[in-house]
């Protein structure tokens, strides 16, 4: 899986660099993900006390991982890591119904910031292995996803323990970034 991700990113984003966030709640899968990808070394960083963001640097593109759920005081430093951004990864707990509606409303949260207006949309529905997993449509139901602009989002099933899905979401994302970078 890993090699198959490298190989079309090094296609895909050799010239100009590129920032692909990947956020979602705490404990939804986005360190798992970003280790799955195997696109090199994550480095930890700790712009504030309890706020701590996840690098990888793949050729031209960086990958910034982080929690939207933290405590308000720290959404400002969100912005740094906004400048940009072509693609956003949202990952979601597919067995965490009770905070469904909170996810929502922090990807809707995140979408209306100017700097990610045009950035496409991939969210994963993790952890789909367990049988207490929502459905794919009950997720894009509960995240409003058809309410968001120009049809450039793209939701699929994963399990980032195992790398199920990962590789769909993340070709969709680059041929989607790829086609507009033309
Ligand atoms: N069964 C199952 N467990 C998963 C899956 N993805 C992640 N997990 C587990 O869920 C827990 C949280 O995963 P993380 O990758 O640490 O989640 P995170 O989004 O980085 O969480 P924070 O760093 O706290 O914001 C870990 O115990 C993972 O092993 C999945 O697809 N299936
Ligand atoms: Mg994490």
């Amino acid at each position: 899986m890993g090699l198959v991700i490298s190989r079309f990113m090094k296609m895909l984003y050799a010239k100009k660099q590129t920032r692909i966030l990947i956020v979602g709640l705490d404990g939804a899968g986005k360190t798992t993900i970003l280790h799955k990808l195997k696109l090199g070394e994550v480095v930890i960083t700790t712009p504030a006390s309890g706020f701590t963001v996840e690098t990888v640097e793949y050729n031209n593109v960086i990958f910034t991982a982080w929690d939207v759920g933290g405590p308000d005081k720290i959404r400002a430093l969100w912005r740094q890591y906004y400048q940009n951004t072509e693609g956003i990864v949202f990952v979601v707990d597919s067995i965490d119904r009770e905070r469904i509606s909170k996810a929502k409303d922090e990807l809707h949260r995140l979408l209306s910031e100017d700097e990610l207006r045009d950035a496409a949309l991939v969210v994963f529905a993790n952890k789909h292995d367990l049988s207490r997993a929502m459905s794919v449509s009950e997720i894009t139901d509960k995240l409003g996803l058809h309410s968001l602009r120009q049809g450039r989002w793209y939701i699929h099933s994963s399990s980032a323990t195992d790398g199920q899905g990962l590789f769909e979401g993340m070709d969709w994302l680059s041929s989607v970034i790829a086609s507009k970078a033309k």
